[in-house]
């Protein structure tokens, strides 16, 4: 890489899989350096990681550019919704709960129930919590390890924990922001504030003090102060970070009227909205951005980790697919949240003699995407101003593979662009941390870098069958998606 001459920046993306760091020059959007390290996530009944591994990544991945001490400003965008508790001196009580562990599903009836009902919950948060948000991990936490609920001293989000990290919390107060706090289930849409009454929830009872502040766009969440070391320059600006994908809507420079998929551990399916957004179904979840207006977002817990896995099991390369057949795969490997079905197994259906392997890890690719494609009707919401045939921005690991893309086009039967930039989650965030030096919007600066520029695929014929075959097949499945009893545990 070039070297680097101007001001510098970091922007990190901690993720379900990995920590990605980039190191950005403030004048002209030019990585200079990268580095990424592994996470481990744990398997069985749930999903979990410790913190301080995640810290120990970023440790290894900032070491791994070489120039981080040089960077005058970083901000952290990180993996939604994961709990993470932490006693009094600061430490995790347990491992933290993420995004898919869906064991936090038998806790959802009663939450919703204890509010007036999925209406409600929409009309002041913005959404119907799936089991991926904090609410419900929670209540989970306090209802089967009541001790681990009592040592807790601050709860916090991923990348709210990595920016504590970073600063030291001064005064013990932690920082977030309104994108990830919205995800959360305790921050109202309405006053744009944590919800007393939410709160107060016999199954939540949480003292408000326990949850960080949630610092304004456009402010700083403080200084490098507690490098503990950490290759950072002391006294570097700290922005306030985000959700992943509300870093990746700043890093892409997201205006209202381009949707976004993102194929990745999860696979989302977003746009920028002017107002606020509230459905009562619970298929797309309101968040706010990060900037002051709002993310409508469609989630899927299995992407591009559930088509590796089938490929891996029917022992293929992951772009061996094949047209043809009238296999459907339901790829739901970790249980779903699009469409919600938290105990949901993958299913399979129309094999014959005839079906060849490659067709049936393309119908792997179909259920995969078809479930988030199916959510952009309701993502283009009023507000966001997404057309019908408004061309896909596609990211997200996933986005480089020709599988991938193709599948997503035949399927939307829309133009799909694959920006150049691959990271853009830790754009977006080095984006923010720009944006505490030079004063600019964050979004301003993402586009001045052009971020979002990049190859324009042209639109395939979308193939009806397949989606008609999908939808019908999830349709007739019922029981076999969805066990009996398993909305009044
Ligand atoms: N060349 C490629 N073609 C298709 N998929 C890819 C390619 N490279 C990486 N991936 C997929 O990208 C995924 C990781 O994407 P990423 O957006 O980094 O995930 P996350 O942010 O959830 O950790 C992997 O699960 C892998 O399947
Ligand atoms: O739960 C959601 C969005 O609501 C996920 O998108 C998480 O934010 C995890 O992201 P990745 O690690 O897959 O990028």
């Amino acid at each position: 890489m070039q070297a680097a001459t101007g001001r510098l920046v970091i922007g990190v993306d901690s993720s379900t899989q990995s920590t990605k760091v980039l190191v950005v020059e403030v004048e002209t959007g030019r990585v200079v350096a990268r580095g990424r390290s592994a996470h481990t996530v744990s398997d069985g009944p749930g999903r979990e990681s410790d913190p301080e591994q995640w810290e120990r990544a970023l440790r290894d991945a900032l070491a791994q550019t070489g120039v981080s001490e040089r960077a005058e400003a970083i901000s952290i965008g990180g993996q939604q919704h994961g709990l993470v508790t932490l006693d009094a001196a600061g430490r995790p009580v347990r491992p933290a709960m993420l995004w898919n562990d869906t064991r936090s599903a038998e806790r959802i009836p009663s939450l919703l129930d204890a509010l007036g009902g999925p209406q409600e919950w929409a009309r002041r948060t913005g959404s119907v919590p799936p089991a991926s948000f904090t609410v419900t991990k929670w209540a989970w936490l306090r209802a089967h390890e009541p001790e681990h609920a009592a040592a807790t001293a601050a709860i916090r989000l991923p990348h709210d924990y990595l920016t504590g990290r970073l600063t030291g919390e001064p005064g013990g107060r932690g920082t977030t922001d309104r994108g990830d706090a919205s995800g959360t289930g305790w921050w109202s849409a309405q006053t744009q504030a944590y919800d007393p009454e939410i709160l107060g929830l016999p199954a939540v009872d949480l003292d408000p003090a326990l949850l960080p502040e949630v610092v304004a766009p456009g402010q700083p969440a403080g200084t490098v102060a507690a490098r503990d070391g950490l290759p950072l320059r002391d006294g570097a600006l700290v922005a306030a970070g985000t959700g992943d994908n509300m870093a990746a809507a700043v890093g892409l420079g997201l205006l209202p009227g381009t949707p976004v998929l993102s194929l990745g551990t999860s696979g989302t399916v977003y746009a920028v909205s002017t107002t606020p957004t509230a459905d009562p179904t619970g298929t797309v979840t309101g968040f706010a951005d990060a900037l002051g207006d709002w993310l409508p977002l469609a989630c899927t817990l299995n992407c591009t980790l559930a088509v590796d896995r089938i490929a891996a099991l029917l022992g293929l390369d992951r772009e061996a697919v094949e047209a043809g057949g009238d296999v459907v795969l339901l790829p739901y490997l970790d249980g779903e949240r699009t469409p919600n079905l938290p105990r949901a197994t993958g299913l399979l259906t129309g094999l014959t003699h005839d079906t060849t392997p490659g067709q049936l890890l393309q119908a792997a690719y179909d259920g995969a995407a078809q479930a988030l494609l199916g959510a952009l009707d309701t993502v283009a919401v009023s507000g966001s101003g997404v057309a019908e045939d408004a061309p896909l921005l596609l990211i997200g690991g996933g986005a480089k593979g020709t599988a991938w893309r193709n599948t997503v086009r035949r399927l939307s039967g829309r133009a799909v662009v694959v920006p150049e930039q691959e990271e853009l989650v830790a754009l977006g965030a080095a984006a923010q941390a720009a944006a505490l030096l030079t004063g600019e919007s964050a979004a301003e600066i993402a586009r001045r870098w052009e971020t979002a520029r990049g190859t324009v695929l042209d639109p395939l014929p979308r193939d009806e069958a397949a989606v008609e075959r999908i939808s019908g097949v999830l349709e007739a499945a019922g029981a076999l998606l969805e066990p009996e009893g398993d909305r009044k545990a």
